[in-house]
Order: structure tokens, then sequence, then C-alpha cells
């Protein structure tokens, strides 16, 4: 305050004598002070410049960090036009089975994921694949089925289910009614390998869709994989959805449990309707090349030598083998029950269903018993390296209890593990040729 009375005294000077000599010292000083206070106010504006350049960048990274993770395959008119038209169901006007779902499957170009897709596209509904196309088993053979399903008019868009941009872009194309999350990083035993990308994949990945879900505007219904391996130590059987699942043996097994935990929380806070499938050990033609199954067929006509794992006190391990074609009427009659989901904008409504059920085949059938019908139907007998099952994740045996998808979804397994292998192994042989003047393919049994 003194400061300031000080300089209006001097500027205003109160002898007239002292007028020239004051005020020419009093312009240099004012010149002075305007050029330290443009300094200041340079100094000021500068620091706005860094702020506001400093706050837009972070926006910018904000924004696009997910498309600089994830190089933008996607967008524009013609993308937008391909989804919108792979989107509309073409259900025949007055279809007994109503106007048609729209359903966003991801996971697409995997193995359950390309089945349920055709599927649905051949009953009318309009489907949008979504696949990231990793390479934790060879490519090309999503590549493959990408292009089947492209043949019937399905479009598959090429990106991961963490990349939020995608996601909400494609909510604002298409109003879908039914998200079907089958993508995921598979396999139990590799996550011993490649623990971080059962995270990426699903806890990140899925936390990442649900929130797409939860603020796209209608929201759809979710019908997701689940897996049979939650049930990990439990021993009482057939496994049921009322028994607990708070022991997983493998990392796998925890992160979809955690799943069903994370799309608890997701019905709960925001109206989202959730139905969790637990798949038991799901196999067919198009399958997942890591699964016993299908490396044994390879391996065996290759005459390499397969692993065959062996409990403890020498039991055999068994699984309750689950026919994909089976799969599949479980998972489009969940997408038919589904329910609504409540909430807009981020906002529950009321409440949602939450549903969780077994899709198994109810008939759990050894190991060796496996190989023993590839090696019957491929007419070679498979070399077998019988030891102990490594501490891994693995659990002995898997058995569904079906009876609460029986009885909500009509779900009737009607596949034996011998006719669906029958299936697997002719498919494999037209898909990958056969050298027959190796190993004669047994017709008699296909
Ligand atoms: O039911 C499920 O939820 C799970 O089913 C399969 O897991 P898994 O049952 O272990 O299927 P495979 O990897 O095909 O193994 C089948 C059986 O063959 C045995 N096996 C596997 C590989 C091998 O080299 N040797 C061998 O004896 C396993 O120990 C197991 O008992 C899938 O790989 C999982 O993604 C899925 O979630």
């Amino acid at each position: 305050m003194r400061v300031v009375v000080e300089e209006e005294e001097e500027e205003y000077p109160s002898t007239p004598g002292k007028v020239k000599v004051e005020r020419s010292a009093a312009m240099s000083r004012q010149l002075h002070r305007c050029f330290a206070s443009t300094g200041t106010l340079f100094l000021w504006a500068l620091f706005l410049v860094a702020t506001t350049a400093t706050y837009l960048s972070f926006r910018s990274f904000v924004d696009t960090s997910s498309s600089r993770y994830f190089p933008a395959s996607w967008g524009g008119l013609h993308w937008e036009r391909q989804i919108r038209a792979s989107a509309s169901p073409r259900r025949p006007p007055g279809s007994a089975e109503g106007a048609g779902l729209s359903v966003l499957v991801t996971g697409a170009a995997g193995f359950v994921g390309a089945h349920c897709s055709l599927a649905l596209r051949k009953r009318g509904d309009g489907v949008v694949g979504i696949d990231n196309f990793n390479s934790y088993y060879d490519p090309s053979l999503k590549k493959a089925r990408r292009a089947l399903l492209g043949s019937h008019g399905v479009f598959v868009v090429e990106g991961d289910i963490n990349d939020g941009r995608l996601l909400t872009k494609l909510f604002d194309v298409v109003p879908f009614t039914h998200v079907l999350h089958l993508a995921a990083q598979a396999g139990v035993r590799y996550a011993m390998e490649n623990p971080a990308s059962y995270v990426h994949s699903n806890i990140a990945g899925l936390v990442s869709l649900l929130e797409a879900c939860k603020d796209a505007d209608p929201q759809p219904a979710i019908v997701w994989a689940s897996s049979s391996s939650v049930y990990g130590l439990n021993d009482r059987v057939p496994f049921s959805e009322s028994h607990p699942t708070d022991q997983p043996a493998s990392l796998y097994a925890a992160t979809k449990k955690a799943g069903e935990e994370i799309t608890h929380t997701y019905n709960h806070i925001y109206g989202l309707s959730v139905t969790g499938l637990r798949f038991f050990t799901v196999y067919g033609p198009w399958g997942r090349p890591d699964m016993a199954y299908f490396s044994f067929t390879r391996n065996i006509l290759q005459g390499k030598p397969i692993t065959v794992y062996r409990g403890r006190d020498h039991v055999d391990l068994a699984r309750d083998f689950t026919y994909v074609d089976d799969i599949v009427r479980g998972c489009l009659a969940s997408l038919d029950t589904a329910g609504r989901s409540t909430g807009t904008g981020g906002k529950k409504r009321g409440p949602a269903p939450y549903r969780i059920f077994n899709l198994g085949n109810t008939s759990p059938v050894t190991v060796p018993t496996l190989v023993a019908i590839l090696e019957r139907y491929l007419r070679v007998n498979a070399m077998k390296h019988v030891v102990e099952m490594p501490g891994n994740g693995d659990v002995p045996f898997t058995h569904a209890n079906i009876s609460l998808a029986r009885e909500q979804l009509g779900y009737k397994p009607a596949t034996s593990l011998e006719m669906g292998l029958k299936k697997f192994v002719r498919w494999y042989l037209s898909y990958y040729g056969y050298n027959r003047g190796t190993h004669e393919f047994n017709d008699h049994y296909l």
C-alpha cells in the first residue's frame, strides 16, 4: 500500500518547478516499469501458453492413447457402412423368432466366436465381429475363419477390446442389442508362461468392454464365456453352479472367476444384463490348435509323440468334452433369453438379470479314451508318453451338472465325443490335407 502512495506522489508532483526534471525521471521509471510489467506479462503469457499446450497434449494423449497402442485399422464412411450392413438383422418380416438381434461378437475369429457368428447370421441376426488376431496360435487359422464369416456377410473388425475408442465408435455406429463376449486369453497351462496376457485380455479387456457397454445407449445385454475351470479344486461332482468357486487352480481360472465378479459389479451398479457361461472343454471343427484333441491329431498324423498326463495314483484325467454345436445352441439360447439391461447413459434404472450357467456334456471321458478314439479314426497308433500331471494348473476331472441350463435355456447337448471327434477329424483332414502315402485314413468310421 505504501509503495502505491509514493508512486502516485511521483507521478503527480506538487511542485511545478520540479516538473521537467522529475517528469523525465518519472518517465524513465515508468518506461522501466512498463518494460518490467511487459516482461511479467510476457512471462505470464508464456506460462499460460505452456500450461495450455501441456493440457491440450495431455487431453490428446488421453483421447488417443488407445489409438497410439492400437494402430487404427478402422474408421471412415466406408467402414461405417460395412459395420451397419453387417449389424442389420435380416429375418423375414413376421418371422416367428421376432425382429432379429444385432450382436457384437468379440473374439469372432476365434473357435467358438466364429461358430456362433455364423449360426446367428444363418438365422437372420445382425452380427459384427471384433478380434485382435493375436498369435497365441496360428493367426492364419483365425484369418481363414474370418474369410468364412466374410463369405456369409459377417464383417470382423481387426481391433482389441482394450481399445476403448474403437468400442465407443462401434456403439456410436450401431445400437447393438447384445454383446456375445468370447474374446479371451484361453488355455489353462499357458498362464504360467505368459501371465500378463491373461490380465490384459480377461481382466483389463473385460473392464474396457463393460465400460463401453454401460455407456452405450441403449445398453446391450451381455452374454460371455466363463469357464469350467472356475470350479478349481472343488471335488463335488457333478459341478453345479451353486458349488463354491473360490479355489481356482490356475491363473486362467482365477481371471475367469474375477470376470464373474467384475460382471456382477457392472450388473449391480449400471443395470447391465449379464449371462456368464461356464464352457466345459469345447472341441470340434475349426477348433483351437493348442487344445489336446487338436494337437494330438496333428502329432499322431505327423508321427510325433504325444504327452498324456495322468493324475495321482495312476488315475486317468477326464474331461466333460463338449461339442461346439451344442455350445453354440447354448449361447444363442442365452442371447434369446437374456432380458434387457436397464440403464442408460451410465445410470441404472432398475435391477437387471445376472445369470450363470454350466454348458457341458454331462458325460466325462478320460484322456486315454480320447486318444483311442482318435487312433481309431486316424488308423494310426499314437506314440504316447504318459507322465504324471505336472503342477501347472490342470485339474484331474470336470463334470457338468446342466440342470439349470436345461431348465432355463432348453439346453440339451446332443453330441457324444465319438460323434464329435468324427466331425472334427473330417474337418481337420479337409482343412490341412492328408498325405495318404504316409497314413491311410479310416474312411469306414467317417
Ligand atoms: O473347460 C474349460 O473351461 C477349459 O477347457 C480347456 O482346457 P482343458 O480342459 O485343459 O483342455 P485341453 O488343454 O484340451 O486338455 C484336455 C485334457 O488333456 C490333458 N492334456 C493336455 C495336453 C497334453 O499335452 N496332454 C494332456 O494329457 C489335460 O491335462 C486335460 O486333462 C480350454 O483350453 C480352456 O480354454 C477352457 O476354458
